[in-house]
């Protein structure tokens, strides 16, 4: 199958009597779409009605698949397409909510005033004491100016907003965190800070997300140097977390010495710099990169990396690639060479799929789907706030790769995301770190 970006339910009747969902079934696999969950609205006497999820490329593909289902016969039809992503959106997907219920004058009086105000005083004689009696401690802001959004680039923080809202649900369930979205109508490197830290004293910690390269470099190292309270860059760190993570995995499952190998990074921005460091400061023979921007190789070059001069020739001489550039389809089936491990890892749509990348003969491959920062900066914001750090740590991210590595299953490249074990291990592996 193609890049998949188009996802829709079709909602089919058949008649009640078997065999026939497998006729849909084949119909929509023939024309490479790719079913997802499967409900069963309705089961009459004479017909079934089922709620199906596909995902394909794009609009025409939809349609063909439709048109394909209807042309069965025998009374089977599509009644409606819906957008189950959109409906999912439908009023955002976060809402900020009490932790404590108010059924008694006796509970206002504790939550609101009078009695407030004695927790106030607290506060003010020992401001420490936000830690216990707010939620301060457990709130991270999630900052973006809309610069880099997913790989659908500088599109802007509002059209950004459904990929700020859906980290904070992450936050909420995965590490009990309250995320909470910023997004800022700048992207000047001074005014990010200076409103980043205008607004921190409401937040444990500052999620920078979706920031583009290279203003993302320096606006992380100026709210490091300037706040005590953990920064990261997710699309740095993050990726770089878990890139190295699933590296360490592959490696280790085909038998391969990461530290005899040649890492090539396609895409030197925000994802694929950090990514390169971390994996040069973990040990591997050589890193190489290539980016079509020169600033871009140049900032590998100061950090120790080579620069080659094109994706095909780092194609043809690394052991291990990784891809960052939000270009899909970059990567061609012939680019690839038997054995490698290739890890495409732009969102919505990666470099080469690892279905391809795979029948070209790679021995490990994988896209942004699976080895995502998901993996990583719940459970680091978690320990972080745990331990009460002041920042994020080199070592605090090795120590989150570890634990991802340590949880994942043999033959997998990463844990599963919804698998809370790993969220928890990453968590434990920074607080232990951090108290260290
Ligand atoms: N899987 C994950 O967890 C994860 C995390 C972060 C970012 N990403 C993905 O990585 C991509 C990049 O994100 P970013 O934040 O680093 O963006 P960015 O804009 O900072 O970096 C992209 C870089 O790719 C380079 N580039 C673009 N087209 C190129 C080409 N044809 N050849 C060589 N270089 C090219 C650009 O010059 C730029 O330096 C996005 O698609 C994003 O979704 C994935
Ligand atoms: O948002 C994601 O899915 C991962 C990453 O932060 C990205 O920008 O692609
Ligand atoms: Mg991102």
């Amino acid at each position: 199958m193609g890049q998949v970006q188009f996802m829709r339910n079709l909602i089919i009747e058949t008649p009640s009597v078997p065999g026939n969902f497998a006729k849909v079934a084949k119909a929509i696999g023939e024309l490479e779409g790719d079913m997802g969950d499967i409900q069963t609205i309705k089961v009459g006497t004479l017909t079934t009605i089922r709620d199906i999820a596909i995902s394909c490329s794009n609009e025409a593909h939809l349609l063909k698949i439709v048109d394909a289902v209807n042309a069965i016969g025998g009374g089977i039809s599509v009644h409606a397409v819906t957008d189950d992503v959109l409906q999912a959106h439908e009023g955002g997907k976060i809402h900020m909510k009490g932790r404590m219920e108010i059924r008694s004058l006796g509970d206002l009086r504790r939550v609101y005033t009078p009695g407030v105000a004695n927790v106030c005083e607290v506060i003010k004689n020992d401001p420490d004491q936000a830690r216990y009696f707010t939620g301060i401690s457990n709130s991270v802001a999630i900052v973006t100016d809309g610069t880099a959004i997913l790989g659908l680039g500088n599109i802007g923080p509002v059209a950004g907003m459904p990929v700020m809202e859906g980290k904070a649900v992450l936050f909420d369930q995965f590490a009990g965190i309250s995320g909470v979205p910023i997004l800022l109508d700048t992207s000047d490197p001074d005014q990010v800070v200076e409103t980043v830290k205008h607004i921190h004293k409401g937040f444990g910690g500052i999620l920078l997300e979706d920031i583009g390269s290279p203003h993302c470099f320096e606006i992380e190292e100026r709210l490091k140097a300037e706040l005590s309270i953990p920064v990261m860059h997710d699309d740095q760190h993050g990726t770089a977390v878990v890139t190295l993570a699933s590296v360490i995995s592959a490696c280790q499952q085909s038998g391969v010495e990461l530290a005899d190998s040649v890492v090539g990074q396609i895409g030197l921005g925000a994802a694929g710099l950090a990514i390169s460091r971390m994996l040069m400061e973990y040990g591997v023979k050589e890193m190489r990169g290539v980016d079509r921007n020169e600033e871009a190789r140049n900032r590998l070059a100061d950090h120790g990396g080579s620069v080659v001069d094109s994706v095909e020739e780092l194609m043809e001489t690394c052991d291990i690639i990784v891809a960052t550039t939000g270009v899909a389809g970059l990567i061609k089936p012939e680019m690839v060479r038997k054995g490698q491990i290739i890890l495409a890892l732009s969102n919505p749509n990666a470099e080469i799929t690892p279905e391809d990348a795979l029948a070209a003969g790679a021995a490990f491959a994988a896209d942004g789907r699976l080895v995502n920062n998901i993996l990583g900066f719940p459970g680091i914001f978690r320990g972080a706030l745990n331990a009460n750090a002041k920042e994020i740590t080199y070592p605090m991210l090795i120590a989150a790769a570890q634990a991802i590595v340590e949880s994942t299953k043999p033959g997998d490249l990463v844990p599963h995301p919804l698998d809370p074990n790993v969220h928890q291990n990453v968590a434990a592996a920074v607080e232990r770190v951090a108290n260290s």
